[in-house]
């Protein structure tokens, strides 16, 4: 089982995740993680804090000579903004924030429950993402995740073409490339408002097979589901065609099975291709050989520089939101950190599905796992 926690405020010393179960025998290359906290960081509209941070992952344990030893990984981020013990409470709580309700439900100030809700947090998820890239990378799986609508503007199309996707503007953040959705941050940050949009993840390279129809806890869309919609401000997650899917009739919606008798016996997908791909890559919570494509709603943030209606916690009465600083958009971030917690969970269903302690072992299971199929596939005639 692969699993892990995180640990930290955003204005504390720093942010911490233990995973557990990584297998032994990656080696944990820094520099891969480092691009993702990159990406993450960058994009157009972010806040001031950005500017202070630069974040790079500190591996504390779990390694030996640079390779994972399969003991629990510790990683560290260290926030370069740490301020927490000078901070005051905010007077009055922001909606669409956890400040009041979280308040009421530790009994604590409100500086306590926004410090740990924060997205700051999916710093740490992004790294934790990026030790799971390390060995889907091994497995020949890729993840990757960007806009597709940013502030109700359709992003420019985006090719699956690997060589074309790293050298495209809207993988890469840089949503300068647009000049429409440009205008649309600048306009929001001069209504001292803000703007969210649409993300989307793509997986490629899966195994049939990962997750199972047998139980709904162990259901792939259900654990993807559960994972995209633990990001801060996402509030919506989509399978495939998702809700579009209940607007059209069975025959729009089913994808069509076809079969390639010249297939390689390496073919991950024993032959069997689908002309459409409306399932995102998963039927029966279980990974059918098609790209897994997930895509998330992110909602504009709440934190509004013009300040959101609110309460006086002392004296009840009207009176602005607390503003400290803000981002006005944080999409492109919010593409990273679906891809990241998206890749964390792919890998985290390998290690169920070919249990292994090792690298190694996980490879062997695989490989052992794709003959017993292609025997199986074989013998089908007679098992009808
Ligand atoms: C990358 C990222 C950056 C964010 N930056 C801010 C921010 O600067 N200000 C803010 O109020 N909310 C920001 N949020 C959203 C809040 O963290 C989130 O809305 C809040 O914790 C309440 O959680 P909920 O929206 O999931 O209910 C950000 C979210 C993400 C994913
Ligand atoms: C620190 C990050 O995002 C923060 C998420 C966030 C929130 O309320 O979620 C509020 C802001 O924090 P601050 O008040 O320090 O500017 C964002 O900058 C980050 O993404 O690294």
């Amino acid at each position: 089982m692969l699993r892990y926690m995180t640990s930290g405020e955003s204005h504390g010393q720093a942010l911490t995740a233990i995973v557990e179960g990584f297998p032994a025998g990656v080696t944990l290359d820094t520099t891969v993680i480092d691009r993702e906290l990159e990406r993450r960081q960058g994009g157009y509209g972010r806040g001031k804090r950005q500017t202070l941070e630069t974040d790079r992952v500190i591996v504390d344990a779990g390694i030996y000579h640079g390779v994972t030893t399969g003991g629990p990984i510790t990683l560290r981020l260290v926030n370069r903004d740490a301020k927490l013990e000078r901070l005051i409470q905010p007077p009055a709580p922001r909606g669409g924030h956890v400040d009041l309700a979280g308040a009421i439900n530790y009994q604590t100030g409100i500086r306590q429950v926004l410090e740990r809700a924060s997205a700051r947090e999916t710093a740490m998820r992004v790294a934790v993402g990026g030790l799971a890239r390390l060995l889907l990378t091994e497995l020949g799986i890729d993840v990757f995740g960007y806009v597709i609508e940013l502030g109700g503007i359709a992003a420019p199309p985006l090719s699956l073409d690997l060589a074309v996707r790293d050298a495209s503007p809207v993988y890469t953040l840089n949503p300068e490339a647009d000049a429409q959705i440009v205008a649309a941050i600048d306009a929001a940050q001069k209504a001292g408002d803000t703007v969210g949009g649409v993300v989307e993840a793509v997986v490629t390279g899966c195994p049939i097979g990962l997750g199972t129809h047998a139980q709904w806890d162990r259901k792939l869309d259900a654990r993807l589901a559960a994972a995209v919609m633990s990001i801060q401000a996402i509030k919506g997650v989509e399978i495939g065609l998702g809700f579009e899917a209940a607007r059209r009739p069975g025959s729009k919606v089913m994808d069509p099975i076809r079969y390639d008798p010249d297939h390689p016996a390496s073919d991950r997908r024993f032959g069997f291709r689908r002309p459409s791909n409306n399932a995102g890559g998963i039927e029966g919570g279980t990974s059918n050989g098609e790209p897994i494509v997930v895509r998330a709603g992110k909602k504009p943030i709440s934190t509004l520089a013009a300040r959101g209606p609110s309460i006086n916690m002392a004296t009840k009465a009207e009176s602005p939101a607390a503003y400290e600083r803000s981002d006005v958009c944080a999409v492109p971030a919010a593409s990273v950190i679906v891809e990241a917690v998206v890749a964390f969970e792919v890998a985290s269903a390998i290690v169920d599905k070919y249990v292994g302690t090792s690298l190694d072992a996980i490879r062997t299971s695989m490989a052992a796992m794709h003959e017993l199929n292609r025997e199986h596939l074989a013998k089908w005639a007679d098992q009808v």
